[in-house]
Order: structure tokens, then C-alpha cells, then sequence
């Protein structure tokens, strides 16, 4: 049993990032066959707090955290961030935010380059930043060590590595250039349920010791748990339902969320035949389409 438990979070004058009203079309804005990914989404992310997002397959996770790191057009509202709007940005000024959010993506096999060493890999975001090559050197061995890999890692190659390795290196590279936000798009749902917990132990770990916030996009209510100060829940590219994470993820109060609560798997069958009838009354009760 993990003994690591998430940081408390400090209260702030204001929120680190703010979204508010968003508005996502995939397609031509105004073709016909345009598709409403996400309808006026707002939430808002303090320091060094790691705010779930959950929601079935097709909800609009993924592309909230798009839209976030300026992957994904936004068709309206506004993203702000330390106190600017990022709405949008492009070139230069996306560049800039670079070092300020980072993303660890759900694949360990398919995210980082096979050519590169895992040295080169982390060192190069810091030198095409314009870091000296012993500055960067320097910095990518604090950060093999703070991920808690040997320092040998740095000339081999991530065909060399197992799923949590590699996803341990994804997070040292994210966080070498010190970004205050991360977006972490179902980083463990990959792993095997071991190599799950050590990988979420490291992130809270990170978090206590950097301050760094998170937005951890997950269709597991229960990763959300283990990590989460708070949690949205998504439905149909809408959040239904925000809240404490503990609260959220044990008695959701939308339909919604506890159809998905109902949907997550637990260890013992007698509580998932529990879950299974409740799920069953609540649709008799026409409460779920
Ligand atoms: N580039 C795109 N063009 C058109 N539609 C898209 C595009 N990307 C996503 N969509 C659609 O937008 C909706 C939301 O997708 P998104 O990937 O954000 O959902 P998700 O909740 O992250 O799903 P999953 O958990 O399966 O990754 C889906 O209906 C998807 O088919």
C-alpha cells in the first residue's frame, strides 16, 4: 500500500490557468459537417494543484487538453494563463509558453524518438531554448535522478526500456524546462496496475517537491482519486459536474458521473455486483439515456 499522499494546495489571489466558455468545432468553422467537440467548457487550475478530468471515450478530454497547449484551434471563449490570455497563441508567443506547460502523453512506446538517446531527448527542449550544453547536461542528470532512474540511462535508447521506464523519462523530459502546468492525457492507462501506482506516486511526488500543477485527463476514477485535489467530469464535450476529488469520485452527484462510477471496475466481485444492480436501477429510473 502506496504511503505517498497528495500535497495540500495553497490557496492563491487567483487560479494559475482559467478556462472559460470554451467553444471547439472540428471542421470548417461554419461548413456544414462541423463537429462541437467541446460547448462552453470553463474551469480553472490553482498552483500546485492537479485538477481530474474524467469522462467516457469521445467526451472532449483530450481535446480540452489540445486546446490548452495550443494544439487545437478554439472556435470561442478564453484561456488564460498566470494572468494572460493564451487564447489562440501562435508563434513566438506559444514558443514562450513552452517552458510554462508541458504534456505527458498516454503512449510510452510511441512518444518518445527512437533515434535519440534518452540524454539527447531530454536535453534537447533545453538547448534549442538556448541553454548552454553543460547547463542542459546538468539539468537532464537532475532530472534522471529525480525520476528516480540510474544515471547509465543517458546513452541508451528507449527501445531499451520497459512502459514505466519510459514513461518516468516522458515525465523527466516534460519537466526539465521547470513548467508550472503539466497536461497529463491518460499517462498511465498503458501500464500494468503495478507499474500504474509507482508512476502516480512519482507524480505526486513531483508535485510535492516542485509546486508544479496538473491537468490529468483519465477515464479511471480511481487514478483520478489517487491524484486529484479536484475533479470534472465530462460528458458529450460539456463538464456535468466539478467538485472535491475524494467527494466526486465516491458519490457523484450527476447521472452522468455515476453511470461512470458505476462503470469503473472494483476488486471484489460482490461490490461490482452492487454497482452493477445500482446501475441497472438508475437507468430503469430513466435518469440515463
Ligand atoms: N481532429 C478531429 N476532427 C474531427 N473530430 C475529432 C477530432 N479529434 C477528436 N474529434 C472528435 O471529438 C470528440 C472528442 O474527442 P476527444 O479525443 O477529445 O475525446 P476523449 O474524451 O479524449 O476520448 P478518449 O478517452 O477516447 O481519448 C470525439 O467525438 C472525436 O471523435
Amino acid at each position: 500500500m502506496s504511503t505517498v499522499t497528495t500535497p495540500p494546495v495553497a490557496a492563491a489571489a487567483r487560479p494559475l490557468l482559467t478556462v472559460d466558455n470554451l467553444v471547439v468545432d472540428y471542421g470548417r468553422a461554419g461548413a456544414k459537417g462541423t463537429f462541437r467537440a467541446l460547448s462552453d467548457v470553463s474551469i480553472d487550475i490553482g498552483a500546485g494543484e492537479c485538477l481530474g478530468l474524467v469522462g467516457e471515450s469521445g467526451s472532449g478530454k483530450s481535446t480540452l487538453g489540445k486546446a490548452i497547449l495550443g494544439l487545437t484551434p478554439v472556435s470561442s471563449g478564453t484561456i488564460t494563463f498566470a494572468g494572460e490570455d493564451i487564447t489562440n497563441a501562435r508563434g513566438a508567443a506559444r514558443r514562450a509558453l513552452a517552458s510554462s506547460i508541458q504534456v505527458v502523453f498516454q503512449d510510452p512506446y510511441g512518444s518518445l524518438d527512437p533515434t535519440m538517446t534518452i540524454g539527447d531527448i531530454l536535453a534537447e527542449p533545453l538547448t534549442a531554448s538556448g541553454t548552454g550544453k553543460k547547463a542542459a547536461a546538468a539539468a537532464v542528470a537532475e532530472m534522471i535522478d529525480r525520476v528516480s532512474l540510474p544515471s547509465s540511462v543517458i546513452t541508451r535508447y528507449p527501445s531499451e526500456f520497459s512502459g514505466g521506464q519510459r514513461q518516468r523519462i516522458a515525465i523527466a523530459r516534460a519537466l526539465v524546462r521547470r513548467p508550472r502546468l503539466i497536461v497529463c492525457d491518460e499517462p498511465v492507462s498503458a501500464l500494468d496496475l503495478t507499474t500504474q501506482a509507482t508512476i502516480l506516486d512519482l507524480f505526486i511526488e513531483l508535485q510535492r517537491d516542485t509546486g508544479v500543477s496538473y491537468l490529468f485527463v483519465s477515464h479511471d476514477l480511481g487514478v483520478v482519486r489517487r491524484v486529484c485535489h479536484r475533479v470534472a467530469v465530462m460528458y458529450r464535450g460539456e463538464i456535468v459536474e466539478t467538485g472535491d476529488g475524494e467527494e466526486v469520485t465516491r458519490a457523484p452527484q450527476h447521472p452522468y458521473s455515476q453511470r461512470l462510477l458505476m462503470a469503473s471496475p472494483v476488486a471484489d466481485p460482490a461490490g461490482q455486483a452492487q454497482r452493477r444492480q445500482a446501475w441497472l436501477n438508475l437507468r430503469q429510473s430513466a435518469m440515463v439515456p
